[in-house]
């Protein structure tokens, strides 16, 4: 034991975690085979200390867009054509596999919305350890807002690569369709280890949790859970560097196959069927892709004018929040410091427009007009470039108001 490469151990407590009947006597021992696991996935993730990381030849795309959406699929089971039929990009599209050998960027348009669609080579199983260009594509879906796995439906091997590629995801530390455990986690420097549940939790035991903290060499820490959680995924609360990603599986090439299959298909969650062929359900695919970036547009107004709705601002809940704060935030941080209340119409608020604060949620084609504070002679219109914005903080404006007590 212990000897061997990463991989060799790894290999080996899968074994044994296979081998290991599950009861009361042996959760202790499973449990903790689970967080070593997780801790060797890292060290292999992790480069070592003064290796290059296999960087160098990543595929650096930089982010455009109000969204990112990344193309993960086996070699030819048709990633290009969907680039190439969805965005105005071409991708070089051919029957033999490994076409594709790096990140080619291109852009869907919809409702006001500009998605980035990142077309790779395809992966295959081993890619999480590096085989082919395994790391580097899967580095990249990390940096999605979604991935669209892209199957071949009519090969007959749909099921099981979809399998092998959502475990090669998973091992490289992606969530898909998952959110993160409601578990707060904080290490102490005294104090030993406190456990406790606000929700009934069948699934883990404060001893579970105990041997995983043992595990990882945490003797000082406040765990509260909130819902019931696995051992595994208490690790992933540990190890803090999971990604939660939106996935939807795209069974393409449906021309070849039977009405059977492609209802058997639709049946299931978070899959949805295409045809470039035959340009079946591209409607469809953008909708469900519309559907779970869950962009939030905000058209601003200026007082006494109509929305401007050309040109929207676009929030998104993943990555910087819908809150007026957010809609602040992207026009400019000086709109946070001086922000006095937002009118608000649509969706979001009961009466429109409603006054509202930097905490207030937006929805999809709200309407905002941000008001600052009147601070000295700048103007309280934000969208006025001839008045400069207040430059004091809002720290400064309520000590200024203050009456000085005695
Ligand atoms: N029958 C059928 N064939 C398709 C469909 N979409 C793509 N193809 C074919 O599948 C083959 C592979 O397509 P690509 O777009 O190159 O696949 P890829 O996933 O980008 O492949 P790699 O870059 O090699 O990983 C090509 O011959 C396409 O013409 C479809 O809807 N139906
Ligand atoms: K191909
Ligand atoms: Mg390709």
């Amino acid at each position: 034991m212990g000897g061997g490469t990463i991989l060799e151990r790894i290999k080996e407590i899968e074994l044994e975690i296979g081998r290991t009947q599950k009861n009361k006597a042996t959760t202790t021992h499973l449990g903790s085979l689970r967080a070593k696991l997780c801790k060797l996935r890292r060290e292999l993730l992790e480069p070592a200390p003064g290796a290059s990381g296999g960087g160098g030849d990543g595929f650096e795309v930089s982010r455009s867009g109000d969204a990112r959406v990344a193309l993960i699929g086996f070699p030819s089971v048709g990633k290009s054509t969907i680039l190439s039929e969805f965005t105005t990009t071409k991708s070089e599209v051919a029957s033999y596999e490994f076409t594709t050998l790096t990140c080619i960027p291109g852009v869907l348009t919809h409702r006001g919305c500009k998605v980035q669609v990142l077309d790779l080579p395809g992966i295959i199983e081993g890619a999480s350890q590096g085989k082919g260009r395994g790391r580097q594509v899967i580095a990249v879906a990390k940096s999605a807002d979604m991935v669209l796995m892209v199957l071949d439906a009519s090969s007959g091997k749909s099921e099981e690569q979809r399998r092998l590629l959502e475990h090669e995801l998973e091992v490289c530390g992606l969530r898909l369709n998952k959110t993160p455990p409601n578990v707060t986690y904080k290490r102490k420097a005294t104090g030993g280890i406190s456990v406790s549940f606000t929700a009934k939790a069948p699934s883990i035991t404060e001893k579970d949790i105990c041997d995983v903290l043992h595990e990882y060499r945490v003797h000082n820490a406040d765990v509260l859970v909130r819902e019931d959680l696995t051992v595994d995924e208490f690790c992933d609360v540990i190890e803090a560097n999971r990604h939660y990603v939106k996935c939807l599986y795209v069974y393409n090439k449906i021309d070849h196959t039977s009405i059977e299959e492609v209802e058997r298909i639709c049946s299931q969650p978070h899959c949805t069927v295409l045809s470039t062929y035959m340009k079946l359900n591209y409607d469809g695919l953008v909708d469900k892709v519309w559907e779970y970036l869950q962009l939030v547009r905000v058209y601003t107004k200026k007082r006494g004018q109509p929305p401007d709705l050309t040109d929207p601002l676009v929030l998104t809940a993943g990555r910087h929040g819908t809150t007026v704060e957010s809609a602040c935030l992207q026009l400019h941080k000086s709109l946070v410091d001086n922000h006095d209340y937002t009118f608000v119409w649509g969706a979001s608020v009961k009466h429109s427009p409603q006054r509202c604060g930097l905490s207030h949620s937006l929805c999809d084609e709200d309407v905002v007009q941000i008001m600052v504070r009147k601070v000295a002679s700048a103007a309280a219109d934000p969208f006025n470039k001839s008045t400069a914005a207040p430059t004091q903080s809002r720290q400064q404006i309520k000590k200024a108001k203050k009456p000085l007590k005695s």
